[in-house]
């Protein structure tokens, strides 16, 4: 049986009062699935601190390829482990897009993670145009299998997050999400058939209280990388309750 997961990624969203409100109003349950909180980088520390003592976990949403040097405005990940940071999101669709990380950038990225002792979260997945012309498969491939080149299958979380879900409120259906999430763990089991059975795949792209539980019904899905819906306590908590286990 795998490890159900649920991550926040809050990107640039949230502040202090956030932090506080949120750790209130999660850790009061006890969930079946691990749950991450990735905050923007100045908040790590505080919700850090707030965390202790709760079954509630702390990731970056970013991190540099470089441990150190001359790389003004990078965080490295050894910085994030030394705060507290168990996990770290790598190669996120907002990343590729609107900050030019290409595969070598992500997988440069998800090694440094590894290496730091985080769990890094890949994430993969197709924009609309490439769904449309029939290529989810290939891109999806590509972008997985690239970023994996020297990869510790035993720290990855891979999460399946097509592009025109994001933000945008249309949800890949329950059987479109298995699909791909089934190709992804046919994939990592040609790289090790027994750690592939073990790794939790995600799904994200407008996961909201009321998807949740028939998306993470599906076979293949672990849990839910959630974008909007985790700045919201009422919403975030349900989804949280709604994995299977
Ligand atoms: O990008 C996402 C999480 O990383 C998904 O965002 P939404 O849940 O807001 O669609």
């Amino acid at each position: 049986m795998r490890q159900s997961l649920v991550i926040a990624n809050w990107k640039l969203n949230g502040d202090l009062e956030l932090v506080n409100f949120m750790v209130s109003a999660l850790a009061s349950e006890s969930y079946t699935a691990d749950v991450v909180i990735c905050p923007p980088a100045p908040y790590l520390s505080a919700l850090q601190q707030r965390t202790q003592n709760t079954e509630l976990a702390v990731g970056g949403q970013n991190c540099s390829s470089f441990q150190q040097g001359a790389y003004t405005g990078e965080i490295s990940a050894s910085m994030l482990k030394e705060v507290g940071c168990e996990y770290v999101l790598v190669g996120h669709s907002e990343r590729r897009s609107l900050f030019a990380e290409d595969d070598q950038v992500v997988a440069s990225k998800l090694v440094a993670a590894q290496e730091a002792g985080l769990t890094a979260v890949l994430c993969v997945g197709e924009s609309l145009t490439q769904r449309e012309a029939g290529q989810t498969m290939s891109v999806v491939k590509q972008q997985l299998l690239s970023a994996l080149q020297n990869a510790d299958l035993n720290r990855l979380v891979v999460a399946y997050e097509p592009v025109w879900a994001i933000g945008t409120g249309m949800t890949a259906s329950p059987e479109q999400a298995q699909e791909v999430h089934q190709e992804i763990r046919a994939l990592l089991a040609t790289i090790d058939a027994q750690q592939a059975q073990k790794i939790s795949l995600l799904y994200g792209g407008s996961v909201k209280a009321d998807n949740a539980e028939i998306i993470f019904a599906q076979e293949d899905i672990d849990g839910g990388l959630i974008g909007g819906a985790s700045l919201v306590a009422e919403q975030f908590r349900a989804i949280c309750s709604a994995v299977k286990g």
